[in-house]
């Protein structure tokens, strides 16, 4: 059996070198030897001598390579929209199994993906795509379809995830962090993707429409990435018992279902808050099954690779037995996606205030108007202030932790809070989540 290999960088690379190491245990597993036909790289030339494998094999033309007779099994690890999605849809269009890491593409056009493997009858598989090495599409899409699923959540993404705990646990700055997880191989090649929410809302959109059998669209996931989470918010966190970190959270309600990606305070004493580093972990609630965790290595070459060979074997098995993968996600449902203005959830707001009798009760008047109950309310100390000492006036701080409330009643009451005189400035405004 013979795979052609599109893209050779972090993932590509660790694919050859275990397709090597494993090339026994993996022809035992499949019933043949697989080979590889050849592998797309943008640079030929490139000094590749680390990497186990006959350097003419190497070639630029990557469609050309897909479109040989004598390849059985396309695996495309160069990322990107195009020329990923015309090398996939030709591969299956002409009933060639395609193994796939891509997210973007995946959530940006995984209709014409799933179409295409239908005309082609051919296999589309894609587990390192979501939660890097963890088995999470597969246990989706497999396992437990005979059970209805209410709720994900998780942490998606290693890169915000590396950052927010070095962050909370050694002070990087998030500078500093971000050039170190790029270092590891954890970023996508354009680091905007980790840390403004792209990747994972893509990995929600994919997750959302596995777990409730409809079509959820990138641009209808809620998106807010970590730039704007400080060290002062991490040390809130930390004064609250909570750690912050980068969620993902997928609900199927009544009228339709949620997604959102966004940092977000969680107590310390919650599982998700000890998943530290590049590590990826994912609750899962179905109705039968009740809870179940999935927990493991969410980026990197090597265990990325873990996820596409386990892939290759899958489709490599179905094509000796003559068989595809029924694919019942390509039958999308139909339910509406609510907007953020909708879910709901608690918050911890911080504000800077004057430090003047009736402050407080009409700090939290303007909550009660937007039906905004509180939890906690504390002073933290004395606000600082840009004025000349002789010109400041009195303020102080406030943090306010609100019981569940609508993202729509929270922007309200931020609103009014940000336009009374008696507050300086609404100084951070974060979700609490995880009960
Ligand atoms: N790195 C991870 O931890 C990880 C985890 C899960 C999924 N992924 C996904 O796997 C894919 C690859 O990620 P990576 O980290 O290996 O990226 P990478 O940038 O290290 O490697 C991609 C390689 O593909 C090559 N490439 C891009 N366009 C090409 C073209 N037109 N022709 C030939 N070669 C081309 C690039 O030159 C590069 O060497 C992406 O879709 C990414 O989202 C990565
Ligand atoms: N950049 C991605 C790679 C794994 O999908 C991450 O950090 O999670
Ligand atoms: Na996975």
């Amino acid at each position: 059996m013979k795979l052609a290999l599109l893209g050779c960088g972090t993932v590509g690379s660790e694919v050859v070198r275990l397709m090597h190491d494993k090339a026994d245990d993996l022809a035992a597993r499949i019933g043949e030897r697989m080979e590889i036909a050849g592998v797309a790289v943008r640079r030929p030339g490139r000094d590749r001598s680390h990497l186990p494998i006959d350097p003419n094999l190497f070639t630029t033309d990557a469609l050309g390579l897909v479109k040989r007779p004598d390849v059985d099994i396309v695996v495309e690890v160069a990322g990107g929209i195009e020329p990923a999605r015309t090398w996939i849809t030709t591969a299956l269009s002409e009933g060639k199994a395609v193994v796939t890491a891509n997210k973007a593409l995946l959530a940006a056009d995984g209709a014409s993906l799933n179409a295409a493997a239908v005309a082609g009858d051919a296999d589309l598989y894609y587990e390192a795509a979501v939660a890097g090495a963890i088995p999470l599409l597969r246990p989706l899409r497999d396992s437990l379809h005979g059970d209805s699923i209410d709720r994900v959540l998780g942490i998606v993404n290693g890169t915000t995830n590396f950052i927010c705990t070095q962050m909370t646990q050694t002070g990087a700055s998030f500078g500093e962090a971000l050039a170190e997880a790029g270092e590891l191989g954890y970023a996508e090649a354009d680091p905007s993707a980790d840390i403004d929410g792209y990747d994972a809302a893509a990995k929600a959109a994919i997750i959302a429409s596995l777990a409730f059998h409809t079509k959820v669209e990138l641009s209808e996931v809620y998106r807010e990435g970590i730039t704007d989470v400080t060290a002062a918010d991490v040390a809130a966190a930390a004064e609250q018992g909570c750690v912050v970190k980068p969620l993902c959270i997928a609900t199927r309600e009544p009228d339709g279902v949620s997604v959102r990606v966004h940092p977000a305070m969680i107590d310390k004493a919650h599982p998700l808050a000890s998943v530290n580093g590049a590590y990826n972990a994912v609750f899962v609630e179905a109705e039968a099954a009740g809870s179940l965790m999935f927990y493991g290595a969410g980026a990197g070459g090597t265990a990325t690779a873990s996820a596409v060979l386990g892939d290759i074997v899958a489709v490599a098995r179905h094509r000796r037995g003559g068989v595809t993968a029924f694919r019942p996600e390509a039958a999308w449902g139909d339910l509406p996606v609510k907007s953020i203005g909708e879910a709901s959830t608690r918050y911890h707001v911080c504000m800077d205030v004057t430090d003047e009798p009736g402050v407080l009760s009409q700090v939290a008047a303007m909550f009660a108007h937007h039906d905004v109950s509180l939890a906690t309310v504390r002073q933290a100390g004395r606000a600082a202030s840009s004025a000349p000492a002789d010109k400041q006036a009195a303020g102080a701080q406030l943090v306010v932790v609100t019981h569940a409330a609508t993202d729509a009643q929270l922007s309200a009451t931020v609103e009014d809070l940000s336009h009374s005189d008696l507050v300086r400035e609404v100084t951070s405004v974060m979700r609490v989540e995880g009960k």
